[in-house]
Parts: structure tokens; C-alpha cells; sequence
């Protein structure tokens, strides 16, 4: 006997068998049976269950390893104007790479850090597996006795955080665009585009990415967005009846806030917990506020709770929408978008919607007509 955790991945196409839109209530089209255990959190006979679907392993990516000294030379000997940002493990430069006739971003790992090094093959491994317009391109690395260096495709635009939080400035090689206004447009195509590397990674690659946050998805010139930072990322895992099942991960990690409540509590991971950092993913998009802020009341920290004590209060989009957005939005678009967002963080695993689901209602809250409307006093909760 097996519970039905979420949807089958390889049938998951986001249509049912008439060709019409998935339906999150339905996940199994006209399967009544499996819809019902799906929505019941019943046991199934195993003989009931579908068998496990084709395993995609799309064909490596050709990358290149790197010289230490093109690393060098590429960055200026590590000048300082071509710094892009720091992260946990090492800091990001600007890499000018001639024998590639492109730009890349070259991040140091730590060495000797057991953790860099698992977040290093994490990475490389993913992202060489990798081939969505969505999810940022590997160049290259460079691996000797001293140093590991992974270079991604530059990103001009650097990542969304910079563009969302007054106190996020861009690092020196980034500031030739500096912080732009994102518009209502601008934010839904970059929901879009998220989801869109989400669904691939879990339904092509077969793997959550675990770390979900507006810091890990830059932007290129024309502002759209790609998904980084893989150093977490973790194969699926399936039943012998091809299920997904959530594995158990140790040590717990994950971003506060953005991390999934399964996740956090008991160290279990499946691609719904990717779900839900998207559903956290969109309320910060669209609120300019952090997933996580010691600076809010203890009760409303986590920005879950604290839009769910906005939502009570009449009027809640000028009190909750990011005051840079400007006034040009859609009500309804929005309401849709954060039921959606609801629907993600739903702590019940089993009630949590697919990517292929989220993806499809974003797509209609994107579909209202944005409208401008007559200026409102932004205000903030106390
Ligand atoms: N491909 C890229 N193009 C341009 N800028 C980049 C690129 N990759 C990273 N950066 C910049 O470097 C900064 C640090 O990136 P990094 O992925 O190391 O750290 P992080 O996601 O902030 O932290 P961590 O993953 O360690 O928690 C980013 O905030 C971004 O501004």
C-alpha cells in the first residue's frame, strides 16, 4: 500500500486526456481513482499505481575546464571593480574568457570546506545536465590542487534581490545598470519564467532545487530571469511503482523563511518543496518584502504571516503591494496570483499543487489587464 504523494512526473503535461488545462483538483485527469486518493491522502494497493515514468537524462552539456591562469587574466588578477557579490562559500568576479568570446561570472568555492565541496559537485553536476532558457548556462570550471572555480554565463542585470531591496546595493562590477523598477509586466514574466525552469528541473531532470529564493534567480539584459545556485539541489526519489517520495536529507538546510515546513521540521524533501519556495517566491516578488525580516513583529517574521494578518484588512493591495510596482497593476491579476501563492504553501504536502499547476494559474492572473489606478497612500503594518 502506497500513499499518493503528488502527481506522476512523467504524465504530469499540464493538460488531461481531452487536451484541457490540469486541473488542481483533478491532478490525474480522468482518473477518478487516483484523484481521489490524491485529494484524501488514501492508501493505494500498489497494484492500482501507474508504473514509473521514463526517466529523461538529457545529454551533458558541453563545458569547458579552464586554466587558472585564464581565471586570472579574466578577472584582472581578482581586481576589486570586477566583483560582482559574495556569497556563503567565496566571492563571484566578472571573467572576461577571449578563448570562449564570452563573459562569464567565476565563483571561488572554499577549499577544504566538506560542505563547499558537496555544494561544488551539486552544482556542477545539475547545472552540466542542465539546457532551459530559465536556468542559468555553465561555461566552465577550473578545479586545481588550491583553488575551485565554477563560471557561469554573466548575468548584466545581477540578481533579482538587488532590484527588490533597498538595502541589497549591486557589487562594483554589476553597477553599470544598477536597481531598475520592476513593473507589473516585468514581475509576472519573471514569475513566469521561474516556474517554467521549476517544471523543467523537476519534470526533465528529476530534481528539486531546494533553494528557491528572489537571491538565486538573475537577470540578463532584457530582464529575464534565470534560476542559479545548485549547490543544494538533490535527485528526486521514486517508489518501484514511480511515485515521487519525499527522502530525508541531513544536515537540514535551506533558507529561513523560503524553506518548506516538511523540510525545516523533519528534514524531508520532494519537489513540493520546491512549490512552496515558489509560493514564498511570489509574495516577495510582488511585495518587495522579505521572505524572512527580524525588523517585523514576531508573529508576522515570515512573510506567510505576515500577508495573512494583511489580508484580513479592507483595502490590503496598498498595504501589501511594493511601492515601487507603481500604480499600474491588476487587482484581480493579484488576488489570483496570491491565492496561488496560498495554494503553494498549503503545509500539507499533499494538498500543494504541481509546478505544471502553479504555472497554469499564473498564467491566467498574468492574463488581466494591468490598469493604472489613481494614487494610493502605501502604508506599512505596524
Ligand atoms: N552569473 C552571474 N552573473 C552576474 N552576477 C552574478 C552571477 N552569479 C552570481 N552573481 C552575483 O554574485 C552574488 C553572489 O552570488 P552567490 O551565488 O555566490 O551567492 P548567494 O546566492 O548570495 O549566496 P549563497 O548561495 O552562498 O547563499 C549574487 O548576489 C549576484 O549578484
Amino acid at each position: 500500500m502506497k500513499k499518493v504523494l503528488c502527481c506522476f512526473k512523467g504524465e504530469s503535461s499540464g493538460t488531461n486526456n481531452n487536451g484541457d488545462e490540469e486541473d488542481p483538483q483533478r491532478p490525474f485527469g480522468d482518473n477518478e481513482f487516483l484523484n481521489n486518493a490524491w485529494l484524501n491522502n488514501l492508501d493505494i494497493p500498489d497494484d492500482r499505481l501507474p508504473p514509473e515514468p521514463p526517466h529523461l537524462s538529457p545529454p551533458r552539456l558541453p563545458h569547458v575546464i579552464l586554466q587558472w591562469q585564464e581565471i586570472l587574466d579574466g578577472t584582472q588578477n581578482l581586481n576589486d571593480t570586477n566583483l560582482l557579490g559574495e556569497g556563503n562559500f567565496g566571492q563571484v568576479y566578472r571573467c572576461n574568457l577571449p578563448s570562449l568570446d564570452k563573459v562569464g561570472a567565476a565563483k571561488f568555492q572554499k577549499i577544504g570546506n566538506a560542505e563547499a565541496e558537496t555544494e561544488f559537485m551539486a552544482e556542477t553536476t545539475t547545472l552540466t545536465r542542465a539546457n532551459h532558457p530559465n536556468v542559468v548556462n555553465l561555461l566552465g570550471e577550473c578545479v586545481t590542487p588550491d583553488h575551485r572555480v565554477i563560471v557561469y554565463q554573466f548575468m548584466p542585470r545581477g540578481s533579482l534581490d538587488h532590484h527588490l531591496y533597498a538595502d541589497t546595493r549591486p557589487a562594483p562590477g554589476l553597477q553599470q545598470h544598477g536597481r531598475t523598477v520592476l513593473s507589473w509586466e516585468r514581475r509576472m514574466n519573471i514569475a513566469l519564467g521561474v516556474a517554467e525552469a521549476l517544471i523543467y528541473l523537476h519534470d526533465e531532470l528529476k530534481t528539486v532545487h531546494r533553494d528557491l529564493k528572489v537571491a538565486n534567480v538573475l537577470l540578463d539584459e532584457d530582464f529575464v530571469p534565470k534560476l542559479t545556485d545548485f549547490g543544494l539541489a538533490t535527485r528526486m526519489v521514486y517508489d518501484a511503482n514511480g511515485v515521487e517520495k519525499e527522502s530525508e536529507i541531513d544536515p537540514i538546510k535551506g533558507t529561513p523563511g523560503c524553506i518548506a515546513p516538511e523540510t525545516e521540521e523533519s528534514g524531508l524533501v520532494s519537489s513540493k518543496s520546491d512549490v512552496y519556495s515558489y509560493g514564498v517566491f511570489l509574495l516577495t516578488l510582488f511585495t518587495g518584502r522579505k521572505a524572512f525580516d527580524r525588523a517585523r513583529p514576531v508573529a508576522s517574521r515570515k512573510i506567510n504571516d505576515w500577508l495573512m494578518s494583511a489580508l484580513g484588512r479592507e483595502e490590503y493591495l496598498p498595504i501589501v503591494l511594493d511601492i515601487s510596482l507603481g500604480n499600474t497593476f491588476s487587482a484581480e491579476g493579484l488576488n489570483r496570483l496570491f491565492q496561488a501563492a496560498r495554494m503553494c504553501m498549503d503545509p500539507n504536502v499533499l494538498v500543494r499543487p504541481t509546478m505544471r499547476v502553479v504555472e497554469t494559474m499564473v498564467r491566467e492572473a498574468a492574463a488581466y489587464d494591468a490598469v493604472t489606478l489613481p494614487l494610493v497612500q502605501r502604508r506599512d503594518l505596524v
